[in-house]
């Protein structure tokens, strides 16, 4: 496509996409919140029809705080606490998925969040897999195949981090393809989740970290240095180590004359992944804007962006209406979108000869149909 064309998101739908930041518990169907706290007895949901449930999430999450956004979760781990409830979220999410043109995916969610009415971790792991492998089954059906994989998350706040990482291990085989911390950042840091990450690394095992959303580089710093963490969940923040100069725009085609500091480089150089969440972004308040994020500051200077959902439910989104966003904001075509797609699918932590060949036989093919 050219520059002067414009594309809708039903076209961003056709494009193969791969999504490595997606939340279980942030992208549940409204309607599935509704019938699952019915079905449970859930009293406490702030609303009680589908629409207005997806319209009250969108509105809370909008809070310009991860604190507060985060207190939208309650609702939607309150109806996901039996083996049932966790499947049906689970396969939902990959017909979602799959609907959205999304070909592979690590759709994460913290098992420690749903014990409350007596399920193991183990039991919440394998019931979310049951799920993923149900909807995996429903959509091949379909001719729209999705290859999806979970990550298990601990909540930073907690102490079960080290529980968690033996949990990614052991289920290792099994369809969980790594590890990560996430919930308030400031004033948890990665550091204080280092056995954990030391149990990932002793196994040779993969992982990611929530940093440079709400905290800037220290988070960064540590979980890269520190920790050795794969991959930055958002690594947003991580702008705040570059210096433009005076009068640059954040939605120029280059940017000669930027200065990195040496986190910045160093996160460039050794090509740690950036999860970035645009629209997720804008809601915590992490960038002002959709048109004055760094998403394309960083990938015009080579960064390895990726494009991610977060919470599909809490910001009301798609992988196609991220990539749509994108597109308004910054005029990228399906050449930009190839890249970031194939930025994700090598970041992904499937083993290498199968993220070739999602990459050979599904990505480069699909957006061939596209560039014509
Ligand atoms: O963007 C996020 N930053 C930090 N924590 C998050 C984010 N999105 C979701 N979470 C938390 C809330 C969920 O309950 C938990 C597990 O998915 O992870
Ligand atoms: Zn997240």
């Amino acid at each position: 496509m050219g520059p002067s064309d414009t594309l809708t998101i039903d076209d961003c739908r056709l494009a193969p996409k791969v999504l490595l930041h997606d939340h279980l518990d942030g992208g549940l169907r409204p309607g599935t919140v509704a019938e699952l706290a019915r079905e449970c007895g859930y009293l406490d949901l702030p609303a009680a029809g589908a629409g207005e449930l997806g319209d009250w999430f969108a509105r809370a999450a909008d809070s310009g705080s991860l604190e507060t956004y985060l207190q939208t979760f309650r609702h939607t781990v309150a109806v996901m606490q039996t083996p049932a409830a966790l499947s049906r979220v689970a396969r939902e999410a990959v017909e979602d998925l799959a609907a959205d043109g999304v070909v592979y995916a690590e759709i994460r969610f913290a098992p420690e969040l749903h014990t409350e009415q007596g399920m193991t971790l183990d039991e919440a792991v394998e019931a979310v897999l049951t799920g993923f492998a149900d909807g995996e089954q429903r959509v091949a059906a379909t001719g729209r195949p999705i290859v999806v994989r979970a990550l298990v998350t601990a909540m930073r706040h907690a102490a079960r981090s080290l529980e968690i990482a033996d949990l990614a291990v052991r289920f290792r085989d099994r369809g969980v393809v790594g590890f990560d911390i996430a919930g308030a950042e400031a004033g948890n840091p990665p550091s204080r989740h280092q056995a954990a990450f030391d149990r990932m690394r002793d196994a040779n095992a993969h992982f990611t970290i929530h940093a440079g959303e709400a905290f800037g580089l220290p988070s960064i710093h540590e979980a890269i240095s520190f920790c050795g963490t794969d991959r930055l969940g958002h690594g947003v923040r991580v702008i705040d180590d570059i210096v433009l100069p005076p009068g640059s725009r954040p939605d120029q085609r280059s940017y000669p004359g930027a200065i990195l500091g040496p986190i910045a480089n160093y996160v460039r150089d050794k090509r740690i992944p950036l999860e970035l969440c645009p629209s997720s972004n804008v809601q915590t308040g992490a960038v002002d804007s959709l048109a004055e994020h760094p998403f394309n500051v960083l990938a015009r200077l080579r960064f390895r962006v990726t494009v991610n959902t977060d919470n599909r439910l809490m910001s009301g989104t798609s992988m196609s209406r991220e990539f749509w966003e994108l597109h308004r904001a910054f005029g990228y075509g399906w050449a930009d979108f190839e890249r970031f797609t194939v930025n994700a699918m090598k970041s992904a932590f499937l083993h290498f000869p199968q993220r070739l060949e999602l990459i050979d036989e599904v990505i480069k093919p699909g957006y061939a149909v596209l560039l014509g």
